[in-house]
């Protein structure tokens, strides 16, 4: 096993930052050693979160590479899209290890990042460096990469729910509908018209319809484990919560399969993965199952009528979907039990 870490964590100000933060500070083998801001360097990072007073003492740094080498061995980051683009080019030249929760480095094609994050893509040589650290699907390609591209928070509990099915051919990846729903805090600390009080409060309401920029994420992926290219119709809703994602999702079932068979699948595919967690026949997993935690629940039911499968994933967008997810990458890499500083019991009700 090796040795302690150092992170430091730049967007350590908002709320993927401030998770990351509260998460790591129970690592028994990763310490927090710089959190940077791009806008209030040199405040004490408690002053703008009393909810850290008396844990975190420190002052936040300047976003400078150098100044993050000399203090840490690696960096997560948790900044807007176009952000890590620019950034990790000079914190990977310096040395540092890098774990990055945007969605800069997710897409391999710089063409489809430009087309739909409608920012500049990456260079070409980084995106290819970049391991992207679906845990439980790619956790193997982890293993002593420098550079980890974390999934987006509706892909993580998207693909959990999907991947195994599509790869044993127990359903036909082109009949495959989504339907997912998002806390607030998924939009991120920022304020913005579609996210204050009284255009959420008592609302329910579908965004970025068929223009999501999870799409192409989502596709890639199932595109890679079924063999052949995949296209899905995903529809993103904003619920007034603030964590917690539930994805539901509808396909056409390939052969004779029962309920139980995809349980079965399920249960093999994920066997000796604790954070993935396969309900019995009748059970539905609920967004406060998993609040606060790094598990991602998943439900099914086989229609006879229909022919139809439907599956229910959901997490913490949070924690599986963002730092937690985040801290099993950086466990994979450093070759530790993926589960190390995770081991969070939701906080229910
Ligand atoms: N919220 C969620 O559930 C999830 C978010 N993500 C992704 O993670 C990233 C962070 O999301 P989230 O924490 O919600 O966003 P927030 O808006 O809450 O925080 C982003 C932080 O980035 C910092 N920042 C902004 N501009 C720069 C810059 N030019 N250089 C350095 N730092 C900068 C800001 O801090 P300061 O001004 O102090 O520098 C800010 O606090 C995004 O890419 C998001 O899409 C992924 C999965 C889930
Ligand atoms: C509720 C809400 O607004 N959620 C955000 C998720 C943002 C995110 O995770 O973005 P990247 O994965 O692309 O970094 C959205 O739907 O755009």
């Amino acid at each position: 096993m090796s040795e302690n870490v150092k992170v430091a964590i730049i967007g350590s100000t908002g709320y993927g930052g401030v998770e990351l933060i509260r998460l790591l500070a129970s690592h028994p083998q990763a310490v927090v050693t710089s959190v940077t801001s791009s806008s209030s360097a040199g405040a004490p990072i408690a002053e703008g979160f009393p909810h850290l007073s008396e844990i975190r003492t420190d002052m936040l740094d300047d976003v400078d590479p150098a100044l993050i080498k000399s203090k840490a061995d690696l960096v997560f980051l948790a900044t807007p899209a176009g952000v890590a683009a620019k950034l990790v080019p000079s914190l990977l030249e310096a040395g540092l290890k890098v774990i990055d929760i945007s969605g800069d480095f997710r897409l391999k094609s710089r063409d489809s990042y430009e087309k739909w994050y409608k920012k500049e893509a990456a260079d070409q040589h980084y995106i290819d460096q970049a391991e992207y650290g679906l845990s439980e699907v790619y956790g193997d390609r982890v293993l002593g990469k420098d550079f980890i591209s974390n999934p987006g928070c509706f892909p993580t509990a998207t693909l959990l729910g999907l991947v195994p099915a599509v790869q044993a051919g127990y359903i036909d990846p082109a009949t495959i509908i989504i339907d997912a729903k998002s806390g607030v805090s998924g939009a991120g600390r920022g304020a913005s018209l579609g996210t204050h009080y009284s255009e959420l409060n008592e609302n329910f309401k579908a965004y970025k319809v068929n223009k999501h920029q999870h799409i192409p994420e989502i596709e890639q992926v199932l595109s890679d484990v079924a063999g052949r290219p995949v296209i899905t119709t995903f529809t993103t809703h904003l619920v007034p919560m603030t964590r917690g994602i539930m994805s539901t999702m509808y396909a056409s079932i390939q052969g004779e399969r029962s309920l139980e068979d995809f349980i079965s699948l399920y249960n093999n595919y994920y066997e000796g993965r604790r954070f993935v967690r396969i309900r019995q026949a009748g059970s539905w997993p609920a967004t406060k199952e998993v609040w606060g935690s790094n598990y991602c629940d998943i439900g099914f039911s086989v229609d006879e009528r229909t022919g139809r499968v439907t599956i229910v994933s959901v997490i913490d967008n949070l924690v599986k979907g963002a730092a937690g997810q985040a801290i099993q990458n950086l466990n994979l890499m450093m070759g530790w039990d993926e589960t190390l500083g995770l081991q969070f019991v939701p906080a229910y009700p």
